[in-house]
């Protein structure tokens, strides 16, 4: 029995991944929160002849610990979005107590639960889960994952517009790092099979993953950042954990992850200086198995990317840790 929650179930990004998710035949029970509009969401789903029991919720009558009760997984797309001349972290201010109060949520009701933290900023809310889930004791590192899959996947897209390949997914790119601009690093030096890409193209090709988010936030011109093309990508890694966990064996994604307590991560933060870092996670039964190190073979030019990456990271996973431990006075 696989019993999958959304937060966030009713927005842009929640309503095509709670779809996605009652679309798959691993999910059992699809639970659906958010503080507007889930009755109607969860009515909607339930119409649909796939096996998923839905229900929905809403913060009143206990909405979210009945939401929570027996949950597996936890997908969080709660929280605002960007418009054009914001940044990922002009959302903190929000998204940070937002997300802190579903991952209290989370500790007390459904600990044991795998967590895909998917609102922005990424960089700086998986540390606040990693804190809020510290603090009640029931932190597990190889249970709490930052959603960078759709940079993974716009690396894939864009890699195969340049070197003419019709089939996007036929190369397997590391993207590691964060979720924000510089942050974000796609190692193409190593993707499998391996690309080339003509150098007079690299610079443009690495740019437009880092800034992928911006040309949706600007095509949409007011009405938010991206949301199908998340959800297609959430549901790919929330899958992933789901099948790992059942038993298949092979399955590998990058994610934002604490790493010290994952095997294989504490050579990674010796390399990269930081705690909370995205590289490709071998899954398996008990979330993450294994962070692969991908770091020490980037080339020059990756280097260099990453000496800016870590710069900005360092500062975004402090400002999250500090949101926790000495709160905003109010
Ligand atoms: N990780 C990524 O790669 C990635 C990609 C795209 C968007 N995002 C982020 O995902 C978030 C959601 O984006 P969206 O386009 O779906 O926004 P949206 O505004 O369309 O939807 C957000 C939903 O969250 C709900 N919500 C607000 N507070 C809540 C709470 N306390 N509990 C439960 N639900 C709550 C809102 O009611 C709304 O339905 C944003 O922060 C966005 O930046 C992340
Ligand atoms: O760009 C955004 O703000 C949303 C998301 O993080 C993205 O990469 O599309």
């Amino acid at each position: 029995m696989v019993k999958a929650v959304v937060a966030g179930a009713s927005g842009g990004i929640g309503q095509p991944l709670s779809l996605l998710l009652k679309s798959c035949q691993q999910v059992d029970e699809l639970a659906l929160y958010d503080v507007v509009n889930t009755p109607g969401v969860a009515a909607d789903l339930s119409h649909i002849s796939t096996p998923a029991i839905v229900t929905g919720y809403l913060p009143g009558d206990d909405g979210l610990k009945k939401a929570l009760t027996g949950a597996d997984i936890v997908v969080i797309p709660a929280g605002i979005p960007r418009k054009p001349n914001m940044t990922r972290d002009d959302l903190f201010k929000i998204n940070a107590g937002i997300v802190q109060g579903l991952i209290e949520g989370v500790a007390q009701h459904c600990p044991k639960a795998y967590i895909l933290v998917i609102s922005n900023p990424v960089n700086s809310t998986v540390p606040i889960a990693a804190e809020v889930l510290k603090r009640a004791g029931v932190f597990d590192p190889k249970r709490l994952f930052g959603v960078t899959t759709l940079d993974v996947v716009r690396a894939e897209t864009f890699v195969a517009s340049i070197v003419g390949e019709k089939v996007p997914t036929k190369n397997t790119i590391p993207v590691i790092g964060g979720h924000s601009g510089e942050t974000i690093v796609p190692l193409f030096s190593q993707a499998k099979p391996s690309v080339s890409i003509p150098s007079d193209k690299l610079d443009a090709l690495v740019n437009r993953v880092q800034f992928g988010g911006d040309e949706v936030v600007k095509a949409k011109d007011g009405g938010g950042s991206a949301t199908l093309s998340m959800a297609y990508a959430g549901f790919r890694f929330a899958e992933k954990v789901i099948k790992a966990v059942k038993g298949e064996k092979g399955l590998v994604e990058p994610s934002f992850m604490y790493l010290p307590g994952i095997s294989g991560g504490d050579s990674i933060v010796k390399a990269t200086g930081l705690e909370f870092f995205s590289v490709p996670i071998e899954l398996g039964p008990n979330g993450a198995e294994k962070a692969i190190d991908v770091v020490s073979s980037a080339n020059d030019h990756e280097k260099k990317l990453l000496e800016a990456c870590y710069a900005a990271l360092k500062g975004n996973i402090s400002k999250g840790v500090e949101f926790v431990q000495n709160p905003p006075q109010k």
